[in-house]
């Protein structure tokens, strides 16, 4: 915190490199001791020796770099107040279209409560206190997410709620106070979306993406109630790390060609499992493999734990490797019977209805993204000088922002209308009704983050393409926004499904 009250001529006289005062936002920085360590070297601060820096400072540098740095401030100037305005956790971003509409105060939305908006602040209080920090730490150096943040949010119940509504929520009070009960898929686009704000796209896979779409699998599907109950209470208490092992190296969205193989013993009591899963998201750390298998009459899944036999190896993606993606080998794993999820042959259906929730959750996560990073360019457009004008000032910058902010709000409109469709239909109805619409969402939400990616990095220039600095969101999600367009389903084969499902619905006669 700043001791001084000074004046514009007392800083004037800090003027060499054995002295090297200068303003930033009406605060005082003695840069002395800085020159050496500052990343953009010493000459650049020797011109600005002495004088107020503040325009130069915000053409090159983010809010958050002056925060990592409070200790070089030594004073405030006299009669003057800093404008600038620095979030605390918590916080709406004042930038138009930061937010989504219902979360703007002069707009009305018919879907969201008072419960959602409690819900809202809550988590994402939680997330930018407990969870953007360790996220961008993780990020960088690729190591995985910590048992005290697992711990935290098992304590809070947040990796219950992250599962979706559901009789698991019941008797649980979750953050801002909504009862279990009332969870309705509105709440989960919520705290999905504020989940994803972290901006840290490796980590936010590593933050329990692999037990977010395979414990549901249990719930639903697993017959055995003591397992079931055993396996929920381990993972949900943060004890045991779960995840979904499906997708193959011989088989990705072309889930009846997994290679896999799960053979009965002769006395009918185990399943011996062998075979390899490729780009399985936490499988690094997982104790239970929720895995994909042929079986002598079809295709089943079973609920693999590690043991002997199974072997894990890090795959290194264009994200980090905080999300702990594996390459697993089952050498011939011995697995009683009694972890069969579903119906022997008949997984097909298992995996597949799982499938909607998974997508549903990517399209909240992809388009709340997309916002984030439209945030990040009106930010920069109005912050950067060039050609001695703003950015913003350019009419091809306001073209191409134009074009992202219809994206996103256009991406958002059409989750909302699906999430409140999902509040009032059964499991069933929304595999039926929905999985062609969410398919759809989906394959057109990351076409938008193509779309979005490719602009931001043009009005970035270089900064979209470094991984420090101004540009570091932008980069990021320049590079990994394909995860989106690839996991869970391609936007190919999605773009399809939407349209036989609708094809389905046709009358059979001509019309
Ligand atoms: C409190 C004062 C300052 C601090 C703590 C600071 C810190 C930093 C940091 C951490 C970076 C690395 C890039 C980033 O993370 O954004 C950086 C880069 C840079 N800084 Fe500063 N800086 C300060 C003031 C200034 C001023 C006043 C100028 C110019 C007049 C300046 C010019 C630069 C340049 C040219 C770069 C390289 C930018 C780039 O590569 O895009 N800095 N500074």
């Amino acid at each position: 915190m700043p001791h001084e009250t000074l004046t514009r001529a007392a800083v004037a006289s800090h003027n060499t490199a054995d002295s090297l005062w200068c303003i930033i936002d009406h605060k005082v920085y003695d840069l002395t001791d800085f020159l050496d360590a500052h990343p953009g070297g010493s000459v650049v601060l020797e011109q600005v020796a002495g004088t107020d820096a503040t325009e130069a400072f915000y053409n090159l540098h983010r809010q958050e770099v002056l925060e990592k740095y409070a200790s070089l401030c030594v004073g405030v100037l006299e009669n003057e107040k800093p404008e600038v305005i620095v979030p605390k956790p918590g916080d709406l971003s004042l930038v138009p279209y930061a937010e989504p509409l219902w979360l703007r105060p002069q707009f009305k939305s018919p879907y969201f409560n008072d419960s959602h908006r409690r819900l809202q602040k809550a988590v994402r209080e939680f997330v930018d206190t407990y969870v953007t920090p360790e996220a961008q730490v993780k990020e960088k150096d690729g190591s995985y997410i910590s048992q005290e943040l697992i711990d935290r949010m098992a304590r809070e119940h947040i990796l219950a709620m992250r599962l979706g509504p559901g009789k698991h929520l019941h008797g649980k009070v979750l953050l801002g106070g909504v009862k279990g009960e009332e969870f309705d898929y509105l709440h989960d686009l919520v705290q999905a979306q504020e989940f994803v704000r972290s901006s840290s796209r490796g980590f936010q896979d590593g933050n329990m993406a692999g037990m977010m779409i395979s414990l549901t699998a249990v719930l639903q599907w697993m017959g055995n109630t003591k397992i079931k109950e055993r396996v929920t209470e381990e993972v949900l208490s943060g004890k045991k790390k779960i995840c979904l092992a499906i997708t193959e190296a011989f088989a990705g969205s072309d889930v009846a060609g997994l290679r896999t193989t799960a053979t009965k013993t002769p006395d009918g009591k185990h399943y011996i499992v062998s075979g390899t899963k490729k780009w399985i998201t936490n499988g690094m750390w997982c104790d239970y493999f929720v895995t994909g298998c042929r079986t002598e009459k079809g295709f089943s899944v079973i609920l693999v734990p590690r043991g002997e036999g199974v072997e894990t190896k890090l795959i290194k993606t264009s994200y980090s490797t905080a999300a702990g993606t594996a390459f697993v080998e089952f050498n011939n794993v011995k697995v009683p019977v009694e972890n069969l999820l579903g119906v022997e042959h008949k997984g097909f259906i298992v995996i597949m209805s799982n499938f909607n929730h998974e997508r549903f959750m990517m399209c909240c996560a992809v388009i709340r993204q997309s916002r984030i990073v439209v945030e990040e360019c009106l930010k920069w457009c109005n912050q950067r000088i060039v050609f001695k004008k703003k950015l913003i000032e350019q009419p091809t910058i306001r073209q191409k922002l134009a074009k992202m902010i219809s994206h996103v709000e256009a991406n958002q409109a059409w989750l909302e209308q699906i999430a409140y469709q999902m509040c009032s239909m059964s499991y069933a109805q929304q595999s039926n009704l929905l999985g062609g619409p969410i398919g759809l969402l989906k394959s057109f939400a990351t076409r938008s983050a193509h779309e979005i990616a490719d602009e931001a990095v043009n009005i970035f220039g270089g900064r979209g393409l470094t991984q420090t600095g101004m540009g570091r969101r932008v980069e990021e999600f320049h590079r990994t926004y394909k995860f989106d367009a690839i996991l869970g389903g391609t936007e190919e084969i999605l773009a399809d499904l939407g349209v036989r499902q609708a094809i389905k619905g046709m009358p059979k006669s001509m019309l």
